[in-house]
């Protein structure tokens, strides 16, 4: 099927034009294109259509072996024929987001170097650092519009995986594009080779980064401040996602660059988003208000901080002062409670540290014994540690409420704080649970229970899409904040009284649409953005939301 648009005037001709992933159209090319950029014989005979591909295609797809094959194939495929591949991932999201995506990635990214196959995006090594402004010339990408950009250094759960972390802004930009519309030509995954401090990766013969231990800090943040400059000169108005660095650089990175890129952190703000429009939907579904909770989190990284504020942030839009809001907030770490006295803590951690008397009487001041003093109605991980919420925790949890929110947010699958299976059968079907990775829904006693994947996945691609359609300047806090609330709207248990805490993710692309324009409309509120009416910004939403099709190709200019 072609779309209706007017043929694209196409300077490329011959096996170059099969190798260009984003015009190629494979066996789709028709009869009088074949004529047109000599590709007469480069094919066999039959002119297909793309449904034609896409049957193919998830043939082939089905006969692979493993999560990691079908991830690999479905890499191949985007490198070899773009638009088909979005129209294939499109067509069955459901099935292919764990498998270009959390928790299959993961697994992708751990075994880069050995199931590398074509480029992808911008390596920017640190050896080459005085090259950066040719490094960005040579992405042939004229208008990027969003860029993904890691160092590698925490990779989900899975800590360094070095130049591996490449997995993580490709699988994301694929979601840009499958969830939020945004045309793969205008996307740019990059990944900054600073060293690794992974061990296994220095040892390892097949490892293609850089092999050395990750730069100095002063280094490294002459090195950022050089990406980030020669990001500016290129493509000015892009948005700039940060994804899984290290605790200690995310945030700092993140203050030292807002005011001056349009950018944010999808770890701490992605993630911190999704959650309080879950969480939202969970006070709704339970008749109560984010500012009635008492909440732990396990896990005062950058991820459980920057979630921890953007609650605290949102309990006093619902009326509660700061100090109250910040009352009801309490972080568990490696040493149990964050407490103000110790003194290994960040800027951002000593904000959401309790006085030491508020524990002073406590036996201890591990998991357990802050659950069982604080009686929180939420609890949430994010920490890594596989099985951390432990049967006691979680019955010591619910003795003192009626439905405990436990969302085990960590990535991927391996690493999660408890799986859904146990929380439900501890609480005896009453917990309202949401994770970081999908799970299958949970049979309890006859029901089936659906576990909503709590995921950025949910958010990013709307902010995103919002961000480019309003053209903001920059990424601002209420922008997050209206994300989440239009998040908290489409809830299945909000909206219907039963079912998943958020919506499913065959409905992301819409859900996408309706984040965006909230942000879109948000950038203008706040003035980051030019303000316009409501239906201009609807058709500037509509009109950069690009559709799997091939379109019609013509050779001359005129
Ligand atoms: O990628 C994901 O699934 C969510 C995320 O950003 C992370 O865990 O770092
Ligand atoms: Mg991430």
């Amino acid at each position: 099927m072609t779309t209706s648009k007017r043929p694209l005037y196409i300077p490329y001709a011959g096996p170059a034009l099969l190798e260009m992933p984003l015009l190629n159209k494979g066996s789709a090319f028709t009869g009088e294109e074949r004529v047109a950029f000599n590709l007469i014989g480069l094919l066999p005979q039959d002119r297909e259509t793309i449904e034609d591909q896409v049957e193919r295609a998830y043939r082939q797809y089905q006969q692979c072996n493993s999560d990691l094959e079908r991830h690999i194939y479905l890499r191949a495929i985007q490198d070899d024929n773009e638009t088909l591949y979005f129209r294939l991932v499109s067509e069955h999201l459901e099935e292919m987001l764990p498998i270009i995506y959390t928790p299959t990635v993961g697994k992708a990214c751990q075994e880069f170097s050995n199931i590398y196959r074509n480029h992808r995006g911008l390596f920017i090594n640190y050896p080459d650092r005085d090259y950066m402004d040719d490094i960005l010339r040579s992405a042939t990408k004229e208008k990027i519009k969003v860029i993904v950009v890691t160092d590698g250094e925490r990779i989900l759960g899975l800590g360094d995986q070095g130049i591996g972390g490449m997995g993580i802004p490709i699988g994301k930009l694929a979601l840009y594009t499958a969830c939020g519309g945004i045309s793969p030509a205008y996307t740019m995954p990059i990944t900054l080779d600073v060293g690794t401090n992974n061990q296994a990766l220095l040892d390892d013969p097949m490892y293609m980064g850089w092999r050395h231990k990750r730069v100095s800090q002063e280094e490294y943040d002459a090195f950022m401040d050089q990406f980030v400059a020669a990001v500016k000169r290129r493509w000015p108005n892009a948005l700039v996602q940060f994804e899984d660095f290290a605790q200690a650089n995310a945030v700092p990175l993140l203050e030292r660059y807002r005011d001056e890129l349009c950018c944010f952190n999808d770890d701490v703000q992605g993630t911190a988003s999704v959650v309080v429009g879950t969480l939202m939907a969970a006070c709704q579904a339970r008749q109560q208000t984010l500012a009635d909770q008492r909440i732990v989190f396990v896990g005062g990284g950058s991820a459980g901080c920057g979630i921890a504020e953007q609650v605290i942030v949102a309990m006093q839009a619902q009326g509660m002062s700061e100090e109250k809001a910040r009352e009801r907030v309490y972080m568990v770490d490696r040493d149990g409670l964050m407490t103000t006295d110790q003194d290994w803590h960040r800027d951002f951690q000593r904000r959401l540290a309790h006085d030491p008397s508020v524990a002073a009487e406590w036996q201890g001041q591990g998991l357990d014994e802050t659950v069982a003093q604080v009686k929180p109605t939420v609890l949430i991980g994010v920490c890594g540690q596989k099985g951390i919420f432990t049967e006691r925790v979680v019955r010591t949890m619910h003795e003192h409420c009626e439905n405990p929110v436990i969302f085990p947010l960590s990535n991927p699958t391996s690493q999660a704080e408890a799986v859904p299976e146990d929380l439900l059968e501890w609480t005896n079907g009453a917990a309202l649970v949401a994770t970081g990775s999908p799970f299958e829904p949970v049979v309890h006693n006859g029901r089936s229970i659906p576990i909503a994947q709590c995921n950025n996945a949910y958010i990013f691609p709307g902010i995103g899409l919002g961000v480019v359609s309003a053209n903001a300047s920059k990424v601002t806090d209420e922008m997050l904040m209206s994300a989440s609330r239009a998040l908290a709207r489409e809830a299945p248990l909000v909206k219907e009284g039963k079912g998943a805490l958020l919506p499913a993710l065959s409905r992301i692309r819409e859900i996408s649409m309706a984040i965006a324009f909230e942000v879109a409309a948000q950038a203008q509120h706040d003035g980051v953005a030019l303000k316009t009416d409501g239906n201009r910004l609807r058709e500037a939403i509509a009109r950069n939301c690009w559709e799997p099709e091939y379109r019609t190709y013509r050779r001359s200019a005129i």
